[in-house]
């Protein structure tokens, strides 16, 4: 039987750390991270795809707050669900594209998702995601007097405005999900996280202002859809303990205990790697494996040969 294999996609992937924000821009980088996907779905994998949002959701913040003279601003959970729609139609139209090239006839369906979260999570009062543009510590500074952003240095490669993260508890799509992956569907859900969502006391739910962190969430979709391997790929081709130090030292084959150890030792910034990490460590408390690589890598490390795996 086919290995299932879920697929995170990062954003900074998507819109590469100071490339231009340009739909076109984007729109090449999903078109090529197609390519490596339909690789995989050509290697045999049963294939769930997920994606995060990070720069696409900071900037269609951003686009609101600078209209608000002329048109109202939307909260950020409806950006959150404009991103997922943006990203979704791009992977989706891209990797259709690349199929049909390739005489594949899989069909590829994207799901509108809403995760939802504690309105009484702690991160509501601390903001550790970041999303939208990188800045010179200068310009944070001036962001953070003008508009009243919260910001913060984002794993040496600049500072990024930070908004609330809370953990993912539930996939309100899940069944739905797993429906169309069962069918031999290529499912694109959870995009961003998902839209963050409460369920209120009369049981109805609601949007609330956050970004849930892709790898959280990807890790409960891995779990609803039970994966064999979750792969999260981001713009670096390993994990590294004494990352962006001179001793740097790339990680191949891990076990969860080496990874709890780096953890407490420090290694993995909050907000990019930590939670990659920690999502890595719960799915294989249940037995299960993650691959943590750069696209340009997702077929090598899938044959064991490239990235970081945790087991
Ligand atoms: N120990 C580490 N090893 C590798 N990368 C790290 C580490 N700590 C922080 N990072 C940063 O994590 C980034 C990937 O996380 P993130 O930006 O959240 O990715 P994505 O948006 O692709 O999910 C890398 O580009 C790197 O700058
Ligand atoms: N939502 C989310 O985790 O996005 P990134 O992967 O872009 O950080």
């Amino acid at each position: 039987m086919s290995e299932r294999v879920v697929i995170a996609l990062g954003g900074n992937a998507i819109l590469r750390p100071h490339q231009e924000a340009t739909y076109e821009n984007q729109l090449e980088n999903v078109r090529s991270s197609s390519e490596k996907i339909a690789d995989i779905v050509e290697a045999g994998y049963k294939v769930v795809i997920t994606h995060g949002n990070g720069p696409q959701v900071g900037l269609i913040l951003q686009q609101n707050e600078e209209a608000k003279e002329v048109v109202s601003p939307f909260p950020l959970d409806v950006c959150s669900a404009e991103s997922q729609g943006l990203i979704g139609y791009m992977l989706d139209q891209s990797l259709k594209n690349e199929l049909r090239k390739r005489g594949l006839t899989q069909q590829v369906v994207s799901v509108l998702t809403q995760t939802q979260v504690s309105e009484e999570d702690e991160a509501f009062l601390h903001p550790t995601k970041p999303i939208g543009t990188f800045y010179s510590e200068e310009q944070a500074r001036q962001m953070i007097q003008k508009k009243g952003w919260n910001m913060q240095e984002d794993a040496g490669r600049g500072w990024r405005r930070v908004v609330p993260s809370p953990q993912p508890q539930s996939i309100l799509e899940a069944e739905t999900i797993m429906g169309l992956v069962e069918s031999g569907a290529i499912v694109i859900a959870s995009g961003g996280g998902g839209i963050p969502v409460i369920r209120q006391t009369d049981g109805t739910i609601k949007g609330v202002e956050a970004v849930i962190d892709k790898d959280r969430s990807g890790r409960k979709l891995a779990e609803e859809a039970n994966a064999d391997i979750f792969m999260m790929v981001t713009d670096v081709q390993n994990v590294f303990i004494h990352y962006g130090k001179p001793e740097q030292q790339a990680l191949g084959h891990i076990s969860m205990e080496e990874a709890k150890q780096y953890v407490q030792e420090g290694h993995f910034s909050t907000g990019s790697m930590g939670p990659k990490i920690e999502a890595a460590i719960s799915f294989a408390e249940q037995g299960k494996y993650t691959i943590i690589c750069s696209i340009e890598d997702a077929v090598s490390a899938l044959r064991g040969i490239a990235g970081t795996h945790i087991s």
